[in-house]
């Protein structure tokens, strides 16, 4: 993503801005001459309406061209955040999972919703602002110059050093800025943090340390920002007083002149009409630069975001695709897979297995075997660091994401609903279910019952992360959620672990019957799940240690065994 060329797409609307800014300025600049013409021509007894109706009618044309200069740069401003935040937004989703994943949420947040808009409309905004300075202070100093270039070079000497010190100060405003901008983004990822598991800061009545921790990093924020304000608050003094030294000795030095005569009181006064007209842009050009100094500290953060590394771009290059699936191809199949969390020991090591096309797969094993990580690799979420998995004989490396990720159905350990209605939850992977494909799942899912007994049935809102559903409910909506998206292959990651022994064994023969059309690989710790598995992955330390079905590996399998009777034992217990 690339700022310049968003910012490239709006310069028509940008350019006719800065133009009208220009004109503007023009009209302005014109009025304290058209002013010195007048009183020449009142103290020549001249006819002064001709004089009179052109400052007036550049009086008007300075005032709509300067309307239309603010509107078409703030216009242009907010089509470029609007711009940055589609692609923003667009790129976050489609990041990769390991990259996104070493991102703090609540700086996502930050860099997304106001640093683009700091970014944009301060970019937009004060760069116009500064072509339209700079013309007014360049036109100013010409006709100055043209008036009379002695209190011209008094002017300058005295603004002059008003300026370097304005200019140093706009520096330390954008390293103040920056800091500040990483403040307000390390305060909304604590926010987020405590908010995001809120139930248990108050069960661990933790609500006293947390707003002490939020308030120490608040206080963070508050003081880069006041570091800001400070310094941009010294701004418009530091050049009041060079304007103040300035007006006086343009003053006392021009008065002296007329008395003599070297200088005519109407020029004295277009004069220091010009000085004023040359101050209130030198500001302006200096706040507008202390501005994009602090919109460069947000383009920065934006652009850093932005250039988050893009799933699409790891498919390998230049290898022709095979369109469709080899009919008797294995539905999953590692070959001496290997991997790593980033630079931790490894979690899989030379995994490899084969799942049949149609059937029940368990995966068992103990807690961080690598289960749940086997699964996100058939996902894609993340890259095998050596061997390969194949998804209906296919490399997933070299399938298309949008196919890999249609063939595939997974329902996460937790799985989270989203916002809007059961139906919309329902149809997530697949729009353009009809009622009938809706009402099947339902019926797979056990969940029949469930949606007949709310008031809005399938078009009841849910809350923000399934607000208002039982974890069993939410684990059998995300169910028929796949089960609706009709893949080839179906990972469920410990589904049975919320419910109860009756829905458990309902949601058994919705498995059974689910395995009967496509692959489901299910890891699981319910024996009763396990023992109507076809085949058994045993998993132990990152390896598969054993497969077989569930009299084969109690024969053979130790640490299925064990697994085993534990099972046994903890729902003999339960029951
Ligand atoms: N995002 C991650 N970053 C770093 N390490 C991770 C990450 N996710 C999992 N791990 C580590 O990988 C190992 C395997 O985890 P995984 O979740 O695959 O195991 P599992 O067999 O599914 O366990 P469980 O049955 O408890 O869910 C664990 O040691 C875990 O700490």
């Amino acid at each position: 993503m690339n700022l310049r060329d968003i910012v490239r797409r709006h310069r028509t609307l940008l350019i006719t801005g800065i133009a009208l800014g220009l004109a503007g300025a023009a009209a302005t600049l014109a009025q304290p001459w058209m002013l010195g013409r007048l009183i020449k021509a009142v103290s020549r007894d001249e006819p002064i309406a001709w004089p009179i109706t052109l400052i007036a009618l550049f009086f008007l044309a300075d005032a709509a061209l300067s309307a239309g200069h603010a509107y078409a740069i703030g216009r242009a401003g907010e089509n470029i955040v609007y711009d940055t935040r589609r692609i923003l937004g667009g790129r976050l989703l489609r990041s990769r999972i390991p990259d996104f994943s070493r991102l703090q949420l609540g700086d996502v947040f930050a860099r997304t919703v106001s640093d683009t808009s700091i970014a944009c409309l301060v970019i937009a905004q004060a760069l116009a602002q500064m072509v339209t300075s700079v013309f007014m202070v360049a036109g100013s100093l010409l006709l100055m110059a043209r008036l009379d270039w002695k209190l011209l070079l008094t002017t300058v000497g005295c603004l002059g050093a008003a300026s370097a010190g304005a200019l140093l100060l706009a520096r330390q405003v954008r390293r103040a800025a920056l800091q500040n901008r990483e403040n307000v983004g390390a305060f909304g990822s604590g926010l987020q943090r405590v908010l995001g598991a809120l139930t248990t800061v108050k069960a661990s009545r933790a609500e006293e340390r947390e707003t002490g921790e939020l308030a120490a990093l608040a206080d963070r924020a508050r003081r880069t920002g006041i570091r800001v304000t400070a310094f941009g608050s010294l701004l418009n003094p530091m050049m009041n007083v060079g304007t103040q030294l300035s007006l006086a000795v343009v003053i006392s030095w021009g008065m002296a002149r007329v008395a003599t005569g070297s200088l005519s009181a109407a020029d004295l006064t277009s004069f220091v009409m010009y000085l004023f007209y040359l101050v209130s842009p030198l500001v302006l050009l200096f706040i507008s630069i202390s501005q994009i100094q602090q919109g460069r500290a947000a383009v920065q953060r934006v652009t850093e975001l932005g250039a988050i590394p893009q799933e699409e771009e790891e498919t390998a290059p230049g290898e022709p695709h095979a369109s469709g699936t080899p009919a008797d191809a294995p539905a999953v199949r590692f070959e001496k897979v290997g991997f790593a969390y980033q630079d931790d020991a490894p979690v899989l090591r030379d995994v490899s297995f084969t799942t049949p096309r149609r059937g029940l797969t368990a995966i068992v094993g103990p807690s961080g075997a690598g289960k749940t990580t086997a699964f996100q690799l058939i996902e894609r979420f993340h890259l095998p660091d050596s061997g390969t998995i194949r998804v209906a004989g296919q490399d997933l490396t070299r399938l298309p994401l949008a196919e890999l990720r249609s063939l595939v159905g997974y329902v996460e350990q937790d799985a989270p609903l989203l916002r809007g209605t059961i139906r919309e939850n329902l149809t997530y992977a697949n729009p353009s279910a009809d009622d009938t494909e809706i009402a099947r799942a339902l019926r797979l899912a056990h969940l029949e019952d469930f949606v007949a007994t709310l008031p809005g049935g399938l078009d009841t809102e849910l809350g923000e992360r399934g607000a208002g559903l039982s974890g069993g409910q939410r684990q059998r909506l995300a169910i028929a959620r796949t089960l609706l998206q009709r893949p080839a292959v179906i990972l469920l990651d410990e589904v049975t672990a919320h419910l109860d022994s009756d829905t458990e064994a309902a949601l058994r023969d919705a498995i059974t019957e689910a395995a009967r059309e496509c692959a489901v690989l299910a890891i699981a710790h319910r024996l009763s799940t396990i023992v109507q598995a076809d085949r058994i992955i045993v998993m132990e330390e990152g390896r598969v240690r054993a497969v077989g079905t569930h009299r084969q590996l109690l024969q053979d399998d130790e640490v299925y065994r064990r697994l085993a009777l534990q099972q046994f034992a903890g729902e003999e217990a339960a029951v």
